[in-house]
Parts: C-alpha cells; sequence; structure tokens
C-alpha cells in the first residue's frame, strides 16, 4: 500500500502495535505537557483500541494536566453497553491515567441536534489544537463518525468548516452519533489511523486507491491531512 498521503508502519502483532502507540502517544503528551502545560488526548472507541488504552493507562506522565476526550460519541448514556465512553472509562481512565480529565460528548439531552451547544461549547473550553487524535475505521471506510451516506456528512468532513463538532445520523451508525469535525481532527499534534486485521488492510488499500470521500469519508482525512497520516497496522 503506498500512497504519498500516508505513512504506514505494520506491525508483527497487535501486543507490538498497542506498545509503541501507546509510548508514542505518551511522548507526545509529555512534549504537549511540558511546552504548554496541558495536553488533549481524543480517542475513538470500538472494538480496535482497547489493547492500546490498557498499555496507555500504565504511563507514567503528568496525567492531571491530560483532557481525555472522544473522537465521537454513539448518542447513549454511559450506562449503555455502546458507550464510547463508558469504554474509555473502563480500559483507559484506570491505573496511572485514572488522573487524568475527561469531557464527554453526550449530554443527555434527547438528541444530538439538541445537545450540539453544549458539546460544541465542551470542545471550545479544551485548551488549544488536540495534541492527539486516534481514528479508527471501519468496514465500509467510515472514521470518526463520518459514515457514507450520514446526513450531515458534508459538513462534518469539510476542510473550511468552522464547526468543532456535528451531529450524525446513518443506517450503518447505529444509535445517532455526535463527532468531531474533520478540520478538528486534522488540527491534532498527532494524528494516527488505528487499524487492525487483514480485512481492514483490504478496506484500507480500497480507500486509498480512490478518490470518492462520500464513499468512503477516510479519503477525506487523507486528502486533507497537512502532513502524511501516520498508519498503524498490525494483522
Ligand atoms: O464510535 C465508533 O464506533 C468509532 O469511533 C468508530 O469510528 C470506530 O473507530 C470504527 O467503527 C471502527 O470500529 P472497530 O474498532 O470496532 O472496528
Amino acid at each position: 500500500m503506498s500512497d504519498h498521503h500516508v505513512a504506514i508502519t505494520e506491525f508483527e502483532t497487535r501486543e507490538e502495535l498497542a506498545q509503541a502507540l501507546a509510548d508514542q502517544t505518551a511522548d507526545a503528551l509529555r512534549s504537549a505537557i511540558s511546552d504548554g502545560g496541558a495536553a488533549t488526548l481524543a480517542v475513538s472507541g470500538g472494538s480496535t483500541p482497547k489493547l492500546y488504552f490498557q498499555k496507555l493507562s500504565l504511563a507514567e506522565l503528568d496525567w492531571e494536566s491530560v483532557t481525555v476526550t472522544l473522537v465521537d460519541e454513539r448518542w447513549v448514556p454511559e450506562s449503555s453497553e455502546r458507550s464510547n465512553a463508558r469504554l474509555v472509562k473502563q480500559n483507559l481512565l484506570q491505573n496511572e491515567a485514572h488522573a487524568a480529565s475527561f469531557v464527554p460528548l453526550y449530554t443527555g439531552a434527547a438528541t444530538p441536534e439538541e445537545g450540539i451547544h453544549e458539546v460544541a461549547e465542551r470542545v471550545a473550553d479544551m485548551s488549544g489544537p488536540i495534541t492527539v487524535a486516534i481514528l479508527g475505521m471501519g468496514d465500509d471506510g467510515h472514521t470518526a463518525s463520518f459514515f457514507p451516506g450520514g446526513d450531515r456528512l458534508a459538513y462534518a468532513i469539510d476542510p473550511t468548516s468552522h464547526l468543532l463538532v456535528s451531529p450524525m445520523r446513518a443506517e450503518a451508525a447505529g444509535e445517532p452519533r455526535i463527532t468531531l469535525t474533520l478540520p478538528v481532527l486534522l488540527a491534532a499534534t498527532m494524528l494516527v489511523l488505528h487499524v487492525e486485521g487483514a480485512g481492514k488492510k483490504k478496506v484500507l488499500e480500497t480507500a486509498l486507491a480512490g478518490k470518492d470521500a462520500n464513499k468512503m469519508p477516510i479519503r477525506a482525512v487523507v486528502a486533507h491531512a497537512p502532513h502524511p497520516l501516520q498508519i498503524v497496522w498490525a494483522p
């Protein structure tokens, strides 16, 4: 897989990938804290990042200066098995990382459209650009909650948008979603796409071979990333 917009690192095992990505994340958080006194980490949900979360939770750094938030969220309370906040609290905000602050994207409003202003304020209040943003990718080429056919996909992946967050409804999304927008993700100091398995590698190859971001929204991240998008993969 080669494309001048991406830099792909393939690891032998998922264990090795998780440890390397956790180490790289911890280093980036430490530098942001030493440079500006604070750091922000935005992570994706789903099944892929669990081992990475567990490894990162053990990193020794000034977690009290770190704000953790989500790249996107299903519009459900933390009591739901589908909640990304629940996944992060159970796997990342443990051990050393327990001391970090967490900014949820779910507000308790009936819909993300009703909660959007509160969420936008929460994101706006986080200090400066995101230090580290970790993306996943679905088998349909979605990332964050940029789903093909999403009702607000055009707004969410518009690189010139001033919106920080967007609601999103799409057939493949399950619940209504809330997602950081593309410009917010592209502004991250460290932006990494974390994918695993042979199937996702094929999806990635298809994504990199085409241009239509409406069909495979991960393409919008690749196309507009200010420098080659870092991708980490393990079998
Ligand atoms: O809320 C979510 O579901 C994620 O943010 C989403 O974008 C995820 O990264 C992909 O769907 C991959 O999910 P898996 O890791 O489970 O394959």
